[in-house]
């Protein structure tokens, strides 16, 4: 989460959280998208309510802005539990995260949102607390120090990620279920502008929906903020069209045709003007473009390998043909010993 975030950022600004909460959707027939995530999801919340037990403990992968803490909110709604909200930066000691443990009435939902940033040393105490609803508490210092025992009431771990590499084997393997979130198809993301739309009451022909849908990166927080700028520009350019509406909005926050904001085109021309189409490591090219490497590779590199202008190889990142063309340098990208 940011203070000020540009329309294809991602993460969601302070200001937008509450816009954010008025499009969410509440159930799972209502989240558009993601047939597979939702027919999986819908199975395991039936099975469950039909055992009368909790759902299984629940991992979401995904970059960000696809839905994640959507689908923790309905995961509650849907099995009728309340949702505790907890964040992996905010439980750097074991102590943190015994203290949400210990808060939670039987049945609830916690969501850890960002759960691969969460202290190594609260990770291990997850490990018992989702496998036996028990965790060990040292009390007192030294030789004297000595571990108790204190039984949980029983819970459903619904956690997110951007990053689920990073997260240690044994921690993964205690989810029952893993959700894999895809980027959104423009057919999909279409419907999420149109939704979004008739909630804020924003007139847009289909043609003008599908183009902003189109150039959103394929995740729903961008299409919706990108929306703003839309519904912005039709009110300040009186009598201009919506697919005029689009254009002009998008131009001016600098995205392409493509969706690329300016991060996305500098790291493929970095690429190709700095290291000769690749292979580059991820660290070098993160630090070539003023850029932190986890935002490159959680943020940037997800979308750019999925539209196929990037390729991830053992020996670091490569330019595609495909990749090389959309930065308007001419070769191949095994001919770019001259740019
Ligand atoms: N499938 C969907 N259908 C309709 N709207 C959606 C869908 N998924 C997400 N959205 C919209 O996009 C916004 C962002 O989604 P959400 O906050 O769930 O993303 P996230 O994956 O949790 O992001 P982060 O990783 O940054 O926390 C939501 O408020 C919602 O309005």
């Amino acid at each position: 989460m940011t203070d000020e975030a540009s329309p294809l950022q991602p993460e969601a600004s302070v200001e937008e959280l509450a816009f954010e909460g008025a499009l969410r959707p509440e159930t799972l027939a209502e989240f558009v998208g993601q047939p597979r995530v939702r027919g999986q999801l819908e199975l395991l919340l039936k099975a469950a309510a039909l055992q009368q037990r909790a759902p299984d403990h629940i991992l979401l992968a995904g970059p960000p802005g696809l839905g994640k803490t959507t689908l923790a909110m309905i995961i509650g709604n849907e099995s009728g539990r309340a949702v505790r909200m907890a964040s992996g930066p905010a439980i750097q000691h074991a102590g943190d995260l015994a203290a949400v443990l210990s808060a939670l009435v039987p049945g609830e939902v916690l969501f850890v949102d960002e759960i691969h940033r969460m202290a190594k040393s609260a990770e291990e105490m997850l490990y018992l607390a989702m496998e036996d609803f028990r965790i060990d508490i040292m009390v007192g210092k030294g030789a004297g120090a000595a571990s108790v025992p204190l039984e949980l009431s029983p819970f459903t771990l619904v956690a997110a990620t951007t990053r689920s590499g990073m997260l240690p084997a044994p921690l993964r393997d205690r989810f029952g279920f893993t959700a894999h979130l895809e980027f959104y198809s423009a057919e999909d993301l279409t419907r999420v502008v149109t939704r979004s739309a008739g909630m804020l009451d924003i007139q847009l022909t289909s043609a003008a929906a599908a183009e902003l849908a189109k150039r959103s990166r394929g995740t729903p927080r961008i299409a919706n903020r990108l929306l703003r700028r839309v519904r912005d520009w039709k009110l300040v350019h009186e009598g201009s069209s919506d697919i005029e509406a689009v254009h002009g909005a998008l131009e001016l926050y600098d995205v392409d045709a493509y969706g690329l904001d300016r991060l996305d085109r500098s790291v493929l021309e970095a690429i190709a003007k700095s290291f000769k189409g690749g292979p580059v490591g991820l660290t070098t090219l993160a630090a070539s473009v003023g850029e932190e490497a986890e935002t490159i590779e959680s943020v940037v590199e997800p979308y750019l390998v999925r539209e196929g202008l990037l390729a991830r190889t053992p020996r670091g990142r490569m330019l595609t043909s495909e990749g090389l063309r959309h930065t308007g340098i001419d070769g191949s990208p095994d001919q770019l010993d001259g740019v």
